[in-house]
């Protein structure tokens, strides 16, 4: 799950749009660790750009950075990787310099990327430079666009050029883009799977209106930013420069179905996404849960519960209606550590495991000798709840049962929420009485999925009884077709154990130059390699160079002056040289 922002000041002269993207990209920091940057785009058609791996922190120097990204619009980017690796190369947004000059920040995943890059190779002729889903789609959006074969191109261009676009793209996806010197697009998948919406606030020029787009409602409020919209699925808004924004639905509309993850896990409480709020619905799946472990322990068992616990930080919501619905005390018996982050989106499993002791301390005091119910909003690998449940123990609880807010996660998410390949998914060959052995609990509870439906589908501002969402991982019935063998595909590119063996045997390949050209790619995702084709030990904070047999980062040196409309043209967009690129790219490089 990533986190995208964009940004356009109605003043053109404004060179403070990545100031606001940047102040967004703390607001979504929850959506993605891995990655963080920002392009700008000025009044001259430059575009200038900040971007590696690391939180915005880090990547952008406590804000130092942003001094270096003047202008006017904006994209911003959080990441969490779906599709190829966790190399700095794939950081977004992305750029390409033809046509016009494109960057676009995305969130989701392409689930017919294979085929994506053969088009782009054999007709389209156009370079990708990384194992990125996200490039593949600018690269078939800038393609489109190119159809037009003007120099001069309007929001019609634009839209129609989405539309052959959504033709080709299936998966699930919400992006922003930027056309240089012009304007910003923002765009959602036809069913509405991943999150965006635009807001607006008067400028501080005194005429005309700023506006936002981001993938959670937070943002935008933090920012001073009203009016919320949601972008519908399948509709494209083109906000030119200095101009209000255009609609248009650039495919059918097919179903409006929200990844109902968004709600369980991934959102902030605070935001709204697709005008159901994502406190409210957490709220409703701590009633309807404890209705099923009512059902599900019975009188005696229930008796026997002393106190309901949430796991922070997601689950308290939940866990406080779990308490007062059960009528039993609510207690906070783990402290978290609030320098430790999200533990399910870290990259490794091993991290994962280390992150859960690190981030919660059990207090023993709340623990001793009561049987305690645990709430948590979901439970994916079971990393989490295996941990806490020996935590549990460990602080002199008796009994521990387990209530997880959504129900068993037994297939693979596949639209930009990297759960986990199915193997690796606890609920995946075991039924909750294994499930229970497994995490050393004494019971697990889980909520039925037509429960969590309702619990969404009845805060929406739509017809709730026709409300759908997203729910493959808990069914295995996805909104887009998908293609024979593809879950096949997920697993091999997924599947931790495969892609660690072979990274393992690629980077002591390289480290005895003994590669061949597909282990130096591999190892190039891990194992840093510089200008020069050296090693750098990995986890040095060094920058990403890009592997050894492809291009690092694109070259030009075109003149910087916008024409009188401001449009961009081949000429007077100015390509970023590969040394300015580095400047703002390579942060940390000594
Ligand atoms: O079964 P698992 O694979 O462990 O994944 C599920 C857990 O991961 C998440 O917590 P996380 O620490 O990421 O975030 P949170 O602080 O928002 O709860 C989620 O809230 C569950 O607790
Ligand atoms: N979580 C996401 O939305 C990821 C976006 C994109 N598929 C990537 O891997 O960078
Ligand atoms: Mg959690």
């Amino acid at each position: 799950m990533c986190g995208i922002i964009a940004v356009i000041h109605a003043d053109p002269k404004s060179i403070h749009a990545a100031s606001e993207v940047h102040e967004a990209l703390y607001l979504l920091q929850h959506r993605g660790q891995d990655a963080a940057g920002i392009v700008s785009g000025d009044h001259r058609g430059r575009f200038h750009q900040c971007k590696g791996n690391g939180m915005a922190s880090r990547v952008f120097q406590d804000g130092a950075r942003v001094a270096d990204l003047p202008g006017f619009m904006g994209l911003g980017h959080l990441r969490y990787p779906t599709a190829g690796s966790s190399a700095n190369s794939e950081a977004q947004p992305f750029y390409v310099n033809s046509p016009y000059g494109i960057s676009m920040s995305h969130n989701g995943n392409l689930i017919n990327a294979p085929k994506l890059r053969e088009h782009l190779d054999k007709e389209a002729h156009r370079h990708i430079n990384t194992e990125s889903d996200s490039e593949l789609m600018l690269n078939i959006f800038a393609n489109e666009l190119n159809e037009t074969g003007k120099a001069r191109i309007n929001p019609n261009d634009c839209f129609a050029a989405l539309e052959r676009m959504y033709k080709r793209c299936v998966g699930g996806w919400a992006c922003v883009a930027m056309l240089a010197g012009f304007g910003l697009i923002g765009f959602r998948d036809p069913y509405g799977i991943r999150p965006l919406v635009l807001g607006s606030k008067p400028s501080e020029c005194g005429t005309g209106k700023d506006y936002m787009m981001a993938s959670e409602s937070v943002a935008l409020v933090q920012c001073g930013y009203r009016d919320f919209q949601d972008i519908l699925p399948g509709q494209a808004v083109f906000i030119e420069k200095g101009q209000e924004p255009v609609f248009a639905q650039v495919h059918p509309l097919l179903k409006y179905t929200p990844d109902i993850f968004e709600y369980v896990y991934f959102a902030r409480p605070d935001s709204v996404i697709d005008g159901i709020d994502v406190d409210e619905s957490r709220r409703n799946m701590g009633f309807t849960l404890a209705e099923t472990i009512k059902k599900q322990l019975g009188p005696e068992k229930l008796a026997e519960i002393d106190v309901v616990m949430p796991i922070p930080e997601t689950s308290i919501t939940s866990a406080i209606c779990v308490a007062e619905a059960l009528d039993k005390p609510y207690v906070q018996g783990f402290v978290k550590n609030r320098y430790i982050f999200r533990t399910f989106i870290m990259p490794s499993q091993k991290l994962r495991q280390k992150g859960v002791r690190a981030k919660l301390n059990p207090m023993p005091k709340k623990f001793r000798d009561k049987n305690v119910l645990l709430v948590d909003d979901s439970i994916v690998r079971g990393t989490t709840s295996r941990e806490i449940v020996l935590m549990t123990r460990e602080a002199g609880a008796k009994k521990v049962y387990f209530a997880s807010c959504a129900p068993p996660i037994t297939y693979a998410h596949i639209y930009g929420i990297d759960l986990a390949s199915s193997s690796e998914l606890i609920a995946h060959h075991r039924d909750s009485t294994a499930i229970a052995k497994h995490i050393g609990a004494d019971d697990v509870i889980y909520q039925n999925l037509d429960d969590l439906v309702r619990a969404c589908a009845s805060l929406s501002p739509r017809n709730p009884a026709e409300q759908k969402f997203e729910v493959g991982v808990f069914c295995g019935k996805y909104v887009t077709p998908v293609d024979d063998g593809y879950f096949e595909h997920l697993e091999q590119i997924r599947g931790e154990s495969k892609k660690k063996k072979v990274m393992e045997k690629a980077r002591e390949a390289v480290m005895h130059g003994v590669a061949d050209q597909k282990q130096i790619r591999m190892a190039a995702k891990g194992v840093e390699v510089d200008q020069h084709g050296n090693v750098i030990p990995a986890d040095n904070g060094s920058p990403d160079w890009g592997p050894l047999n492809r291009v690092s980062l694109a070259n030009g040196n075109g003149n910087a002056t916008a024409d009188a409309s401001g449009r961009p043209s081949m000429d007077d967009i100015r390509v970023s040289s590969s040394q300015d690129i580095s400047l703002h790219n390579l942060n940390d490089h000594p």
